[in-house]
């Protein structure tokens, strides 16, 4: 199998639907899921790429490993849940640091899960969004008012941006980087991966033109003069 050209990393607290997310655009279903145990990965062909998505576990214990997993990142997805704020916090304060290691030029994309669990995502008309993928959200009254808003996703991702001292304007806008989605009825699942793919394949295509060849190319070699002795100097 071929080394993956590009990798993206999903981070983000336990519980906000890193694996879920990934479930259902890989699989295109929302199974069951059971808390991540270090991390996994899937293989996508996007164009002539293959790209590699990386889950990992949100859980404390397992925070050490995420700067392994980030490792040569170009996009990072900082995952988050609409109906908590904490986690919305927990990006900044714990996942950030871990994406050091990942590629200078890394994308970042903050994303809101279980938008689907808000009120604010039924009356917009998300219900309907919810119904055509056939997983309705369920009845607007089990809906509590969304608790994270996008303007402060997009808040955090002009942070990053200063905190990675990157030029806000060489880099894509919080408009296009932030997103709210729901696993569990496919909302905006398509968009999100999608757009990164569109985003991360030019930079490893790039970043390939870039790299000295592989190949030697022997024609230009001299060939070597032989000594007397037979040895080639
Ligand atoms: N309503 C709703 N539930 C979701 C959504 N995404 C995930 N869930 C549920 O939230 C719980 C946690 O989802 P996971 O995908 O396992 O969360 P995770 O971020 O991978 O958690 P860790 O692996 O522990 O880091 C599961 O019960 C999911 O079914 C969503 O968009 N809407
Ligand atoms: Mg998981």
């Amino acid at each position: 199998m071929r080394k993956p050209d590009g990798k993206i990393v999903l981070l983000g607290d336990m519980n906000v639907g890193k694996t879920s997310l990934l479930q259902r655009y890989m699989e295109r279903r929302f199974p069951d899921t059971v808390s991540t145990v270090g991390g996994a990965f899937y293989l996508k062909q996007w164009r002539s790429f293959n790209i590699s998505i990386w889950d990992t576990a949100g859980r404390e214990q397992f925070h050490g490993l995420g700067s392994m997993y980030c490792r040569g990142a170009a996009a990072v997805i900082l995952t988050y849940d609409v109906n908590h704020p904490q986690s919305l916090l927990e990006l900044e304060d714990r996942f950030l640091g871990l994406t050091e290691t990942a590629s200078n030029n890394c994308l970042f994309a903050i994303v809101g899960n279980k938008v689907d669990l808000a009120m604010e995502w039924a009356t917009e008309g998300g219900e309907k969004e919810g119904e055509a993928s056939g997983k309705a959200g369920g009845c607007v009254s089990s809906k509590v008012p969304k608790q994270v808003q996008l303007e402060d996703a997009m808040a955090l991702y002009k942070k990053i941006l200063k905190y990675k001292m990157l030029d806000e304007r060489e880099m894509p806008s919080a408009e296009r980087m932030c997103f709210e989605t729901s696993a569990k009825t496919g909302y905006n699942v398509d968009l999100l991966f999608e757009t990164l793919f569109d985003m991360v394949v030019p930079m490893i295509a790039r970043q390939r033109a870039e790299e000295p060849s592989q190949t030697v190319d022997i024609s230009s070699c001299k060939t070597p003069k032989q000594t007397r002795s037979g040895c080639c100097t």
